[in-house]
């Protein structure tokens, strides 16, 4: 039997995979025994399929896609939640298996997503929504199944990840590191998603979902993207023996799961800090397994495609032996989500003031008003008239910081807007 496969996307990852299906089509038949046929490709733009010489099965209309009887697995790969919700629900409707990269769609409408496959007793399947090329749900769904996972972290945004290294160790401004990154083809086409840290916190919200099999949304995570941090923060942190990444967090915690995005300050020796350019990496623990790390390309033609063939053609095998999923993503625990302001850690927090008497006294008494503890103080003369003055704090409660950073924001010889917020994990 052959198995009849509708494309719907023909970008960066869509290109990919029409890429992957040409070149690899004989050995999928002789190395697996799976049959698959791309039958029909849809995008806006005719141009992308004749580039990937599938202009003779290009649709501008997906219901061309997902209403076509022949066609058994859907792949969505357009990105975004409404176009893209209405592919992957109306071809389940139809009764069409489906493969998506889309963490945005997954993160936000998981639940309904999964609830219509399975009233249609069809898969759905999303290994490339998280962590690019790396495989992660496969092993948190099968692999490691019998574990009580209590922690999942890591660097699962390929763009920001890129955008720090290049600005770290090429001395790389923002706008430049994030021209290029896009120019690779890592970015969301809106890459406020990636800069803002949606994208890392639709994947942790995903990945926190199967890990703690509790249903965790997009909503639910404490986000904080990296576009205040500059290089003067990144060269600050290299000078006290850290390096800043934007890590995704989830801990289950006996009060419940603390899930959250930010960038973050870890010691230049942690196994994350030397995970560089458009690599991720995913730390996991387990309570049997111990510590696990999957690594790999994050974002990117080759990677994501990978993920998603490799979905595409473990579907296919089971549309030809006539079963389904072995795990599929129900979520029966309903674990409460921890309020961020609750959370105690370090911080590393930047200001920019003018440089005159007493805006150093006035801001030290801020922050003993709220009894943080000031570790280290570190002043850089900016240009004439300012300095950026870093702080690192003890140990201190979210919520005092967020004040202490409110009053001091307040005062007239504070001169940015937000100032660089950094959270530091040892
Ligand atoms: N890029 C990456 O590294 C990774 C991306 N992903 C995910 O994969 C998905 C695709 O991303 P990517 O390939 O980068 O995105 P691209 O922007 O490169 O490609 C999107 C494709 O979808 C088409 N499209 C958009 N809207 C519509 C529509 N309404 N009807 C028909 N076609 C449409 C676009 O056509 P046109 O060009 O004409 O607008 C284009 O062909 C997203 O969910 C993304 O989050 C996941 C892992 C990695
Ligand atoms: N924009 C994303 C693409 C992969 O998911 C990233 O940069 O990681």
């Amino acid at each position: 039997m052959t198995v009849k496969i509708g494309l719907v996307g023909t970008g960066t990852v869509g290109g990919g995979c029409i890429d992957i299906l040409q070149k690899h089509k004989q050995d999928f038949q002789r190395h697996l025994g799976v049959d698959v046929e791309l039958v029909r490709v849809c995008s806006r733009n005719p141009e992308q399929a004749a580039a990937h010489n599938v202009a003779d099965i290009f649709t501008p209309d997906y219901r061309d896609i997902v209403n076509d009887p022949k066609i058994d697995i859907v792949v969505e790969l357009i990105g975004g939640t409404t176009v893209a919700r209405n592919v992957v629900l109306e071809a389940l409707a139809a009764g069409k298996n489906v493969v998506t990269a889309n963490k945005a769609l997954m993160a936000t409408h998981g639940q309904e997503v999964l609830d219509t496959a399975a009233a249609a007793g069809k898969e759905v399947a999303f290994e490339a929504s998280v962590g690019g090329g790396i495989p992660i749900i496969d092993p948190l769904k099968h692999s490691l199944i019998a574990n009580e996972i209590g922690t999942v972290m890591g660097i699962v945004n390929g763009t920001t990840n890129y955008m720090l290294t290049r600005m770290a160790d090429n001395g790389m401004g923002y706008e430049d590191a994030l021209k290029e990154a896009q120019a690779n083809g890592f970015a969301e086409a809106d890459p406020t998603a990636d800069v803002e840290g949606f994208d890392a916190a639709a994947k942790i919200a995903i990945l926190a979902s199967i890990a703690f099999n509790s249903r965790v949304t997009l909503a639910d995570v404490y986000t904080s993207g990296i576009s205040q941090i500059s290089p003067v923060d990144l060269e600050a942190a290299r000078g006290m023996g850290y390096v800043v990444k934007l890590l995704a967090i989830a801990h289950r915690t006996p009060k419940g799961i603390d899930v959250r995005v930010h960038p973050t300050m870890i010691p230049a020796t942690h196994q994350l800090a030397t995970v560089n350019g458009v690599y991720n990496a995913i730390y996991v623990v387990g309570d049997a397994v111990g510590e696990t790390m999957f690594f790999g390309a994050g974002a990117g033609s080759g990677p994501a495609a990978s993920a998603v063939m490799g979905d595409v053609l473990e579907v296919a095998r089971h549309v030809q032996q006539g079963v389904g999923p072995l795990v599929g993503c129900t979520c029966t625990d309903q674990l409460p989500i921890l309020p961020v302001d609750e959370l105690q850690m370090k911080y590393y927090i930047r200001f920019t003031v003018s440089d005159k008497l007493g805006v150093l006294a006035a801001m030290a008494g801020i922050f003993a008003q709220y009894n943080v503890s000031v570790h280290s103080v570190v002043q850089h003369s900016k240009k004439e008239s300012t300095v950026d003055v870093v702080y690192v704090t003890h140990v201190a409660k979210e919520s005092d910081i967020k004040a202490v950073i409110e009053e001091i924001a307040g005062l007239d010889d504070v001169l940015q807007g937000p100032p660089s917020l950094i959270r530091v994990e040892e």
